[in-house]
């Protein structure tokens, strides 16, 4: 691993990043640049470690080994960690963390107060930032007067009124309605963007996570197993676990016979080249959602793909339509049909969607 590299033009560096709990690497080396105004999605199963680096970055934990720096600035190692008030942060968490015995104008102001703003000085900017979240006027409000969508906007007024140079998320919507949660999570991206916050966003909602970051940080056993745009994760899964995380579609057992994949228990063949370097025999076929649809638009050389209707319902102006296709899972198309249970339909693949994961990934 490196030491103290100096790290031009990023705000945020994670290098070589560990932390280990009795024998157990919650962290095994991570490495991460966040470039100033970009939002990174920590995006994870429960246990995975997520909150763990938001703790480090926010100081709150210390790393085992590896650095991390803000700025020209390394706030921490294994041996030595800069205080959380002193790097610079915003943070918003899931249970709001507001003072009951301060107003609303009391806790967002809090963070100017400390940093010796005049109190002039320090109403006025809470104004604009109450305005800015669509809190305006409510400032004397005390914060349990207020919902929690609402108490949610005062978290991210206090988080963001000083100006910090990184702001942290610690899952702030889990706690409020699906409906909330989504109007808020684009308000809040609109307003990071619009403020050109640095920000690091945890989350297990992969909807949240993509509608809100520039890239997403897929972490599993402590690991980036994918560190992309929202979109490539969609395009192009790095392993089979971030596919299954992300529910991108049907994981296949399947086996390369030197020309072409072979489905387990499936009456097809698949023409998708290897993965260019990869001498695994065995592996997983993912057929994303979309891939497979009703319809005999065979190429010449499949053999034909059939099904069995299981069960419909109707969902926004179609049938999601469940069908087994002798490989052992069910797979779900789209018709504008009612099919009955138990019909047979053909089905056509689209090839060039499939991705292959080598067993040993
Ligand atoms: N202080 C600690 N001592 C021992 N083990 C810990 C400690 N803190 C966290 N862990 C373990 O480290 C692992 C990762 O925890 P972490 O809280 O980072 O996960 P997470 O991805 O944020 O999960 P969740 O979404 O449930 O909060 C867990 O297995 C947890 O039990």
């Amino acid at each position: 691993m490196t030491h103290h590299t100096k790290m031009p033009g990023a705000a945020v560096r994670v290098q070589g990043l560990r932390r280990v709990y009795g024998d157990r690497a919650v962290l095994d080396g991570l490495d991460l640049d966040i470039a100033p105004g970009e939002i990174i999605a920590l995006l994870g199963p429960s246990g995975c470690g997520k909150t763990t680096l938001l703790k480090i970055l926010a100081g709150l934990e210390q790393p085992s080994d590896g650095e991390v720096w803000m700025g020209d600035t390394c706030v921490a190692t294994a041996g030595h960690s800069v205080p959380p008030e002193q790097r610079g942060l915003g943070m918003v968490f899931q249970d709001y963390a507001l003072w009951p015995h301060l107003s609303v104008q009391g806790n967002v102001g809090f963070p100017l107060r400390m940093r010796g703003v005049s109190r002039q000085e320090a109403a006025r900017r809470v104004d604009e930032v109450l305005a800015l979240v669509g809190l305006q006027g409510l400032g004397a409000r005390a914060p349990s007067s207020l919902s929690g969508g609402q108490q949610q906007r005062v978290a991210l007024a206090r988080a963001i009124v000083a100006r910090p140079q990184l702001v942290l998320f610690d899952e702030p919507l889990s706690n409020l309605d699906r409906d909330l949660r989504d109007s808020l999570c684009a308000e809040m991206g609109s307003l990071l963007r619009e403020l050109g916050c640095t920000a690091v966003y945890v989350t297990h909602d992969h909807e949240e996570a993509c509608a809100l970051a520039d890239r997403v940080a897929v972490v599993m056993d402590g690991r980036f197993h994918q560190l992309d745009a929202p979109q490539a994760l969609w395009s192009a899964p790095r392993t089979r676990q971030v596919a299954q995380f992300l529910k991108l579609g049907t994981l296949l057992d399947a086996q390369w016979q030197g020309s072409h994949w072979q489905v387990a228990g499936a009456q097809w063949r698949c023409l998708v080249p290897p993965v260019a370097g990869s001498t695994a025999a065995q592996g997983q076929l993912l057929l994303p959602h979309g891939a497979l649809a009703l319809g005999t638009a065979q190429q010449d050389d499949h053999l034909p793909v059939q099904g069995r209707v299981l069960s419909q319902h109707y969902r926004c102006g179609q049938f999601d339509t469940w069908i087994d296709a002798d490989w052992g899972q069910p797979v779900r198309v789209h018709s504008s049909e009612r099919l009955p249970a138990g019909a047979r339909v053909p089905l056509s693949l689209d090839m060039q969607r499939l991705h292959w994961f080598a067993a040993v990934d």
